[in-house]
């Protein structure tokens, strides 16, 4: 199913649980920045209206979407932090430099996630043409800001719900 089919900003409500003591880092890609800059406010939007305090959201900026993972690591490895969201804008050029960074920053942020346990979102778009990037950046197929916030916060709530059930010994 394509943006188009399901609109990045739809959602239900399943595995959310309260995340105000819950501290958020989002790392965004300068290149693009028309994109990115949207992508941000939607996942800040979106974490706020869901409870996140705003002392608890870390804005860190990296030159480029594949830069996303180094960053990401770097938040990762502070204790403090519960849920990293990754925000970028990869568009299809004239060569194949689209295919490997997409690539490494796909599988480098897969890496962070499993690396340090916790869920790290992979908010960067790949579009062919900046139009389809603005229909996905508050556009008419949603903001993949709002899908990487809200991915963030399931994440967190699922995460809650497998400690409480391994303590309780209620099997999955
Ligand atoms: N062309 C795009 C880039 N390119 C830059 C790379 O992400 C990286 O910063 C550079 O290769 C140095 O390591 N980045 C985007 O985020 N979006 C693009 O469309
Ligand atoms: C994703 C990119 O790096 C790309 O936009 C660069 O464009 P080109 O492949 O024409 O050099």
């Amino acid at each position: 199913m394509s943006s188009k089919d399901k609109n990045l900003s739809l959602h239900s409500e399943k595995s959310i649980q309260e995340i105000g003591k819950k501290q958020f880092a989002i790392v965004v890609a300068e290149w693009n920045e028309e994109v990115t800059e949207a992508l941000y406010k939607g996942a800040y939007e979106k974490l706020t209206e869901y409870g996140a305090k705003k002392e608890n959201i870390h804005r860190y900026d990296v030159p480029g979407s594949f830069e996303l993972t180094l960053a990401a690591q770097w938040a990762a490895q502070k204790p403090e932090i519960d849920a990293i969201i990754c925000l970028g804008c990869v568009i299809q050029g004239e060569t194949r430099h689209f295919d490997f960074i997409c690539d490494a920053v796909a599988q480098g942020i897969t890496n962070v996630n499993l690396r340090h346990n916790k869920p790290v979102i992979f908010g960067v778009l790949t579009p062919e043409n900046q139009q389809q990037a603005l229909d996905r950046a508050g556009g008419k197929h949603g903001n993949k800001g709002d899908e990487a916030a809200i991915t963030a916060i399931k994440m967190l709530g699922l995460h809650t719900t497998i400690l409480k059930r391994s303590k309780t010994g209620i099997g999955f």
